[in-house]
């Protein structure tokens, strides 16, 4: 598995997520071709944000090669609460169907909440509905289904830490960021595997001091290269959840102000001090949309039992 960690020309090694995210799928796709029924996908993408459709494209994509089932649903975004809840309950009796993904942000006016809720827990591939945040916060990982972001940079800590050989257990680990999509899960995740978890956020003080005492640092706060060389413990595992577009230089093939993906992490600064980084692109984000395909077929195979 140690192909998915890769020399980077200075001190830290680079986690390869897009290997990493193969790796997932055809283990996905080999588990689907054995099934009698296929697993079923449904993307639900409420609106016209740009960023949005780019991600909803990559899931259907990934469902087709896996062999799933693959549905969109595109609504417009004047869509009230009622009839996406409408649609959310439709999906939840379809026996075609074992993953539901209602792509977010909402548009205003559609209280997020309300919606995840009404979504099926064993049809929640997401792990934003309530029983299944309760699961995993029991430790009940068997029958949650566990958020993909913080599943798939939990399984890159698990191979880089094998890799480098490190243990989990004991470590040290601080989670910049305390999202409900991100940084709770992944502590929950850590603490599984035994890590000393502190989960810091924009109220804590000396920020930079925190983060220096992780063995195991994940940076998931959204703000574009925030957490510097030197706030990183030499020899650190370094996972970058953050994906901002900031501004590039030059213009593109239509004219536009070119942009560029960065992390939360100062990816160059961080290279001179860490053991091992995950960049950005090519890091994290790859792996949710792996693990979302992992939570499918899991979904599938569950209803099938
Ligand atoms: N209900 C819901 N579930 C989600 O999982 C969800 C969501 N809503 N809303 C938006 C965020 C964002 N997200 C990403 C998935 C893949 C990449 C990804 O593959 N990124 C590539 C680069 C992609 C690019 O070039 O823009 C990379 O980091 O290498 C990024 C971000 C899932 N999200």
């Amino acid at each position: 598995m140690s192909e998915i960690i890769k020399p980077s020309g200075k001190k830290a090694l680079l986690i390869d997520g897009k290997a990493a995210s193969a790796a997932v799928l055809a283990r996905v796709a080999a588990e689907t071709a054995n099934l009698a029924h296929k697993p079923g996908l449904a993307v639900v993408l409420v609106g016209e944000d740009p960023a949005s459709q780019v991600y909803v494209k990559s899931k259907g994509k990934a469902a087709k090669e896996c062999g799933f089932h693959s549905v969109q649903h595109d609504l417009p975004a004047t869509t009230t609460q009622a009839q996406l809840i409408a649609l959310v309950e439709s999906l939840n009796a379809d026996p075609a169907i074992h993953g539901i993904l209602v792509q977010l942000p909402l548009p205003k006016g559609i209280d997020s909440s309300k919606v995840l809720e009404t979504i099926a827990p064993e049809k929640d591939v997401d792990g934003f509905h309530p029983v299944n945040v309760g699961l995993l916060s029991a430790g009940l990982t068997e029958r949650a289904l566990v958020p993909c972001t913080p599943a798939g940079a939990m399984l890159l800590i698990q191979q880089a830490a094998k890799a480098l050989g490190r243990d989990i257990s004991g470590a040290e680990a601080v989670i910049v960021g305390r999202s409900n999509i991100v940084g709770k899960p992944m502590a929950q995740l850590l603490l599984a595997q035994n890590a000393t978890v502190t989960v810091a956020h924009s109220r804590t003080k000396d920020l930079p001091a925190v983060a220096r005492r992780a063995d195991i640092l994940v940076a998931a706060v959204g703000r574009p290269e925030m957490i510097r060389g030197d706030w990183i413990k030499p020899g650190a595992l370094v996972i970058d959840v953050g994906i901002n577009r900031v501004p590039g230089e030059g213009l593109n093939a239509q004219g536009q102000p070119k942009t560029r993906l960065v992390g939360d992490v100062a990816l160059q600064e961080a290279l001179d001090v860490a053991g091992a980084i995950t960049p950005v692109p090519g890091g994290v984000g790859p792996m949710t949309i792996a693990l979302l395909m992992s939570n499918t077929l899991q979904a599938a195979k569950r209803a099938a039992l």
